[in-house]
């Protein structure tokens, strides 16, 4: 079948789930992950033709699309800082806002070259990694960083490592759980001695609380981790005062920790942070104007 005349039908499927354009880049994201093509590659090829066996892979998503399942879980892979990321449902989808975290570490590290010694890497450890999208994508774009990330869920670990391997990095994966760890300079796994000091910690922990679950959208409800989203007896700010407090002892005099923050809590954790002694604590809004990011100095 020719690929417009496809393009109605998968249209007409799904509109009464879904806006129009939403159903426009379905398309295009399911077009590019079957067939490898762009939407500028089907301008060129207007008569391009799905054959009849890729057609039941289409029909597959459409399914789990009526379903209200994630694009990016139906068809395992997303892009994050424009690098392919694979995902399933061991792994939260990676979010543009937490792009935004990554473009300001980055930004910032630009500058570092300068407070570093000389032939000393910089040292950055991720907590809570899940699809390793930050500690990559900041390997990616830091390429002479040493990179560590930790994550409680062996599931998300196999993903967040397929992922390094896709995009050709090399990052110290280690399995722990983060609130029972209680000094990271001399925090060892059976694998992987962590003996180091860091100059960048960053972390997008959990941080939904069940009281807010009603506004969780049903599909992040039925097919995201919930390990990944919430946290228990509605304290929200329990990985944050950890996290605060174990980079207290663990980063290096120039030190700088990063948070993703819930957005409801900009004040609450700005205050958490410079309880424990941070200074220069700056709250930063993401593009839909929300309190989003925390970065502060040891
Ligand atoms: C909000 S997700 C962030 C994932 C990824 N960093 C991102 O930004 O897309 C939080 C991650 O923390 C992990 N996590 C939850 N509890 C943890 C714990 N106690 N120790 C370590 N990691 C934990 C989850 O498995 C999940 O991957």
């Amino acid at each position: 079948m020719f690929v417009k005349e496809f393009k109605n039908i998968f249209k007409k499927d799904l509109l009464p789930f879904y806006d129009e354009q939403e159903i426009d880049s379905f398309f295009f994201l399911t077009l590019e992950n079957l067939h490898q093509m762009k939407r500028l590659d089907l301008a060129l090829q207007p008569n391009f033709y799905i054959e009849k066996n890729e057609i039941q892979q289409w029909e597959q998503v459409v399914e789990e699309l009526k379903v209200y399942k994630p694009i990016q879980y139906i068809l395992g892979a997303t892009e994050f800082c424009g690098l392919p990321f694979l995902v399933n449902e061991n792994v939260l989808i990676p979010r543009p806002e937490t792009e935004e975290l990554v473009e300001l570490i980055v930004k910032d590290c630009e500058l570092l070259p300068y407070t570093l010694a000389p032939n000393s890497k910089l040292k950055i450890l991720d907590i809570g990694t899940g699809s390793g999208c930050i500690p990559i994508a900041l390997k990616k774009f830091l390429p002479n960083a040493e990179v560590f990330a930790i994550d409680i869920s062996d599931k998300a670990l196999e993903v967040a490592k397929k992922n390094a391997i896709a995009n050709q990095v090399t990052i110290n994966f280690i399995q722990a759980d983060i609130l029972k760890v209680y000094d990271l300079q001399n925090f060892s796994t059976p694998n992987f001695p962590l003996s180091t000091s860091f100059d960048i910690i960053v972390s997008n922990p959990p941080y939904v609380r069940m009281l807010e679950k009603t506004e969780i959208s049903p599909n992040v409800l039925e097919y995201e981790p919930h390990l990944a989203l919430f946290v228990e007896d509605n304290d929200a700010l329990l990985f944050y005062r950890k996290i605060a407090n174990l980079a207290k002892n663990s980063l290096k005099p120039n030190g700088k920790l990063y948070f993703e923050i819930n957005q409801y809590l900009g004040k609450e954790t700005l205050a958490l942070v410079e309880s424990y002694g941070f200074k220069n604590c700056e709250l930063h809004k993401d593009i839909y104007g929300n309190d989003r990011m925390i970065k502060c100095n040891i």
